[in-house]
């Protein structure tokens, strides 16, 4: 057993698939591409890259970025054990040597200098120079890398640069089609499809008052923590009151035309 195989996933994850996004992923592993997965908070991305994970039969190593992130925290770093200084890798080289996939969630958090060392595992070259210890890692053949980017978020000063972006084919997540949402609801919450169905058609609803004061509309997985508590006893416009409205936002305002959108949909 190596240190990447505690990242494998033993059983199929629920994914149902939206688009053509199984195949492109395929197509870009076969050839190793990195892959970026684009679009807002809670549509399924990580979720889809599991399921690829397993599917593909690769351990999946994931790394959080945050703005505090450093190259160290990715690569590692030599850390002081009785009598020496021991090296550990990092997530990413733990990947890189292992063969896995190594999925960096919100990259676009990370400050430059910590993006710019992925830059050689994602060119003709496939290597990751680790500078402290004087070694240069070639990468596993089975490794890829992946990372996500919500494309809502971003600023002017927080932004992919053009030299990263363009190493990455991408592939678009948004929500699905309603009966797909209401499907995926249904089957990850345990509540019937026809409930389901009317938190979808909420969602959709607050969705349109994304740009008037709300940054993001309810996500997915918004819809299913509201289908969990109506499962658990709540009534419907409770549940999407505690589940949606109340995490979104704190405008009174836009939490009267949520409240609005609920009595139309959920009654
Ligand atoms: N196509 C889908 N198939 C199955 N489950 C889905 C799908 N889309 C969304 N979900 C459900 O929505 C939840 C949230 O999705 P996920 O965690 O993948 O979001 P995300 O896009 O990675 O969000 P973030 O950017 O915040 O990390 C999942 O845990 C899963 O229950």
């Amino acid at each position: 057993m190596t240190a990447v195989d505690s990242f494998r996933i033993e059983t199929e994850p629920y994914y149902r698939p939206v688009g053509d996004e199984v195949a492109v992923f395929e197509a870009a592993y076969q050839h190793r591409l990195p892959v970026m997965l684009k679009g807002p908070t809670g549509c399924g991305k990580t979720r889809f890259l599991e399921y690829m994970a397993w599917r593909l039969r690769r351990p999946l190593v994931t790394v959080a970025a945050h703005e505090d992130m450093t190259a160290a925290d990715m690569i590692g770093r030599f850390l002081l054990v009785p009598g020496e200084m021991a090296w550990h890798d990092g997530p990413l080289t733990l990947a890189v040597r292992g063969g896995a996939i190594c999925y960096v969630d919100e990259i676009v958090e990370a400050r430059q200098d910590t993006i710019v060392i992925i830059h050689p595992l994602t060119d003709a070259r496939r290597m990751l120079p680790l500078e402290k210890k004087n070694e240069l890692v070639a990468a596993h053949p089975d490794f890829q890398l992946t990372i996500s980017y919500n494309p809502g978020y971003q600023s002017a000063v927080k932004d992919l640069k053009e030299s990263t972006r363009q190493r990455f084919v991408a592939i678009d997540f948004g929500y699905p089609a309603p009966p797909v949402e209401a499907e995926i609801v249904a089957c990850e919450s345990g509540i019937d499809p026809g409930r389901a169905a009317t938190l979808v058609e909420f969602a959709q609803r607050s969705r349109n008052l994304r740009g008037q004061g709300l940054e993001e509309g309810a996500s997915t997985r918004m819809l299913i923590h509201a289908g969990r508590l109506m499962l658990a006893g709540l009534s419907p416009a409770a549940a999407a009151q505690a589940a949606i409205v109340l995490p979104l936002t704190d405008d009174a305002e836009l939490r009267e035309a949520l409240a609005a959108a609920i009595a139309a949909c959920l009654g």
